[in-house]
């Protein structure tokens, strides 16, 4: 097969399901009667139906890695289940060249009451393997998924790791010319998880890989390619996975602040991002390597001391990423009112391109008592042309030597 060659070759792929079953079972009695006489309306929906899949459209090449993502529900199982034809499209068309390795759900693809052992000589013939060929690679899958000590056992009292385990090492290790992989991967602990990204690597050059999956780090480092689904459709695709990750995380920014603990005594009233370049669905935006400036107001209602703030930046998948540290000793109302105002600035912001939000709490100066407990009061987007996963992209200064 030529290297260039198109392996996957998806056209304006639909499909549709029915969110009742009776009508469902109903409609399925008719389309095989009108299915008959020749006579279908398979683009039209029909009361309770909604599109899973439609009209996605893609190519893959060996050595291409295309990442589906979207929110639950969006239809990137579906997808999968109709390139790994475990359901038919009621529109479009896919064609598919070479081997395919599917991990697609927990446990299809065996036979429960089969043993893993004989699960493996039954896939390696469904891919078109010789008995010989299978028996030189079922050490190698063994040791793979490392489940040497229950190999014998019956697939349905594997734990939920192990099948997964073992769906991976039968799809990754047959040299598989497509390999699909869906979210269950994360299913396996972390140890496993890596060794399947290594194997990945490794199969990538002459594989075309579809990868479907919520965790954007992973994303981001096996893809080239990507959609971004959301009910059913791609809103966006291309090869700007950065972009798409973007758009992805933008979805779930909430402006709605929420209240962890609250004793009354102090009221917060608002922050505000000041000199943001520019404002995208209300996310304040700045540039990295700018001054990073905040305005917070806080009421007091019968606290009578001055309290002290903490102020923390957390990620998009809310990681802590950092603390800004007040440079001075005690923030408290003036002039007798019981306004508390002030500005936090930090210059130089070297968080990498993405989406972080802020916590505060604020606590007793004098015993650290906690008084008010917020998360998610802003998020913000930092802006930069370098796609980096990492929280930091720090400005630094390489000179040779
Ligand atoms: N057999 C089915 N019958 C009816 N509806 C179905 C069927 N399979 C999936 N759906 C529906 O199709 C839509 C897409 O589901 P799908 O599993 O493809 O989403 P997903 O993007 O993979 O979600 P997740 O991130 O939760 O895995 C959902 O609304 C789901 O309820």
């Amino acid at each position: 097969m030529p290297n260039n060659e198109v392996l996957v070759q998806v056209q304006h792929l639909s499909k549709k399901f029915c969110k009742d079953l009776k009508t469902s079972l109903w409609y399925g009695v008719k389309d095989l009667a009108s299915g008959l006489s020749g006579n279908q309306n398979e683009r039209e929906l029909r009361p309770q139906e909604f599109w899973a899949v439609k009209d996605i459209s893609f190519e893959l090449r060996r050595g291409e890695c295309l990442g589906l993502i979207g929110h639950n529900g969006a239809g990137k199982s579906t997808l999968l289940k109709i390139l790994n034809g475990l359901i038919n499209p009621d529109a479009g068309k896919v064609t598919i060249k070479g081997r395919v390795g599917a991990l697609i759900e927990l446990g299809a693809g065996f036979n429960p009451i089969l043993s893993g052992r004989e699960n493996i000589y039954n896939n390696g013939a469904i891919l078109g393997f010789t008995k010989k060929e299978i028996e030189e690679k079922v050490e190698e899958i063994i040791d793979f998924a490392e489940i040497r000590e229950f190999i014998d056992m019956p697939v349905q009292n594997y734990s939920s790791g192990m099948k997964v385990r073992l769906g991976f090492a039968v799809a990754a290790q047959m040299e598989p010319d497509v390999l699909i992989i869906d979210e269950v991967l994360a299913v396996g602990d972390l140890g496993f998880v890596l060794k399947c990204f290594k194997q990945i690597d490794t199969l990538l050059p002459n594989t075309a890989i579809v990868f479907v999956s919520h965790s954007m780090p992973m994303v981001s480092r096996i893809c080239n390619q990507i959609i971004l689904m959301e009910k059913g459709k791609a809103v966006f695709q291309g090869e700007d996975v950065g972009k798409a990750i973007d758009k992805y995380y933008t979805r779930f920014v909430d402006n709605d602040s929420n209240v962890v603990f609250d004793d009354g005594s102090i009221a917060y009233e608002s922050v505000e991002i000041l000199e943001a370049k520019a404002y995208e669905k209300n996310i304040p935006q700045i540039e990295w390597g700018n001054t990073f400036k905040l305005k917070f107001k806080f009421r007091k209602n019968t606290l009578n001391e001055p309290p002290a703030f903490y102020i923390s930046i957390f990620d998009k998948e809310q990681r802590p990423v950092a603390i800004l540290e007040p440079n001075i000793e005690e923030l408290d109302s003036k002039n007798d009112s019981n306004l508390i105002e002030f500005i936090v600035e930090h210059k130089n912001l070297q968080l990498s391109k993405g989406i972080y939000s802020l916590n505060i709490v604020v606590s007793k100066k004098t015993n650290n008592e906690p008084l008010l407990r917020m998360n998610g009061i802003l998020s913000f987007q930092v802006l930069h042309q370098t796609d980096t996963w990492p929280p930091f992209l720090l400005k630094s200064s390489f000179q040779s030597i």
